[in-house]
C-alpha cells in the first residue's frame, strides 16, 4: 500500500578541528562535516534489519581519522577522500553525500605580528564543500560543489528599485537611492578540477564581492545575475552558480511624523534595519 520512496542516514555535524603543527607557527582547520550514505539499506527501515548499516557512529570516525590521515590538502580533497572511502568499502553504499561547512580563524597580530597559535573566530560567513561520490571502479563519478554562506554584504547608495509592476495593494515608493544588503548563500558546481581548490574560491568569492560593490544595481534580481555571470567568467571549471538572497530591508526612517520644533532631515542617512520579513530573491545561472 505504501513504498519507502528514498532513504539516506548519515551523521550531522561532526565538529572537527585540526592543528597542523610540524613548525612552531601552527595552522588551524574548523570543519562542520556531515555524512549520508545512500544503498541498499530499505531493510533496516522496512524490518529493523541493521545488517547492511554501517552506524553513524562509525561514518563520524571515519570523519576525524581522515582528518588526520588525508587532511594535508585542500578541504575538497579531504571531502573526496571521504565520499569515496565509503563507496569503495561499504558494499551495500552506492552513493555518499560529505557536506562541509569551513569556519575562517584570523589570526591574532600583536604590535603589528600575527601569532604563531592564536586565532578569532571571524564569522559568520562560512565556505561550503558538497561531494557526492556515486559507484565504484571505473563507474564512479565525484561530484563536487563549492560555495559560501551567510556572507552578510551591505552597500550604502548604488542601488535603485523603481518602475515595478503596481496594483491596489501596492504602497511601496520607488527609489533611485537606496541601502542594498543581503545575507549570500551561494553554491557553484565544478565541472572539472580546478588547479587550486583554495585558489578557486578566493577567485570566486572576489567576483561575487567585488561584482556586488561596483555593479549600479536597479534591483537584487539584476545584480544576482551578473555576480553569477561574474563567478562564472572567474573560474572556467565552474558550470552554474546557484544565488539565494534575501533583501534585508532598510527603510528611511520617517522624521517628518515629529512635532519638534526644528526639523530633523534624514538624507539616506538614518534607517530601520528591519530583519524580518525579507525579500527572498534567488538565481541560478548557468554557461548557455
Ligand atoms: O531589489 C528588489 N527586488 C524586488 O523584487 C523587490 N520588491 C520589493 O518590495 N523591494 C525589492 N527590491
Amino acid at each position: 500500500m505504501y513504498t519507502l520512496s528514498a532513504n539516506q542516514y548519515g551523521k550531522g555535524e561532526i565538529h572537527l578541528v585540526r592543528i597542523y603543527r610540524d613548525t612552531p607557527r601552527h595552522e588551524i582547520r574548523d570543519l562542520t562535516v556531515t555524512t549520508a550514505l545512500r544503498g541498499d539499506f530499505a531493510d533496516a527501515y522496512l524490518s529493523g534489519d541493521q545488517s547492511k548499516v554501517l552506524p553513524t557512529d562509525t561514518q563520524k570516525n571515519t570523519a576525524f581519522a581522515f582528518a588526520k590521515t588525508h587532511g594535508e590538502g585542500a578541504v575538497e580533497d579531504y571531502a573526496i577522500a571521504l565520499g569515496r572511502h565509503f563507496v569503495d568499502s561499504d558494499p551495500y553504499a552506492t552513493a555518499a553525500d560529505i557536506d562541509v561547512l569551513v569556519d575562517a580563524w584570523d589570526r591574532v597580530v600583536i604590535d603589528g605580528a600575527e601569532h604563531d597559535h592564536t586565532w578569532v573566530k571571524r564569522g559568520p560567513e562560512r565556505r561550503t564543500v558538497r561531494v557526492v561520490a556515486t559507484g565504484t571502479g571505473a563507474e564512479q563519478t565525484v561530484e563536487v560543489t563549492g560555495g559560501v554562506v551567510d556572507l552578510v554584504i551591505l552597500k550604502s547608495t548604488g542601488s535603485e528599485f523603481h518602475g515595478f509592476h503596481k496594483d491596489e495593494y501596492t504602497t511601496l515608493g520607488e527609489t533611485d537611492d537606496r541601502i542594498l544588503a543581503t545575507s549570500l548563500d551561494v553554491t557553484w558546481r565544478f565541472s572539472a578540477v580546478p588547479a587550486d581548490w583554495d585558489a578557486a574560491f578566493v577567485t570566486i568569492r572576489t567576483a561575487l564581492v567585488s561584482t556586488f560593490a561596483t555593479w549600479h544595481s536597479l534591483a537584487l534580481q539584476q545584480t544576482l545575475w551578473q555576480m553569477g555571470q561574474a563567478a562564472l567568467d572567474a573560474v572556467p571549471e565552474i558550470a552554474e552558480v546557484k544565488l539565494t538572497a534575501p533583501n534585508k530591508h532598510h527603510f528611511l526612517y520617517d522624521f517628518t511624523r515629529f512635532t519638534v520644533a526644528q526639523p530633523i532631515p534624514n538624507d539616506n542617512e538614518v534607517f530601520h534595519a528591519d530583519d524580518r520579513p525579507y525579500g527572498l530573491i534567488e538565481a541560478t545561472v548557468s554557461r548557455a
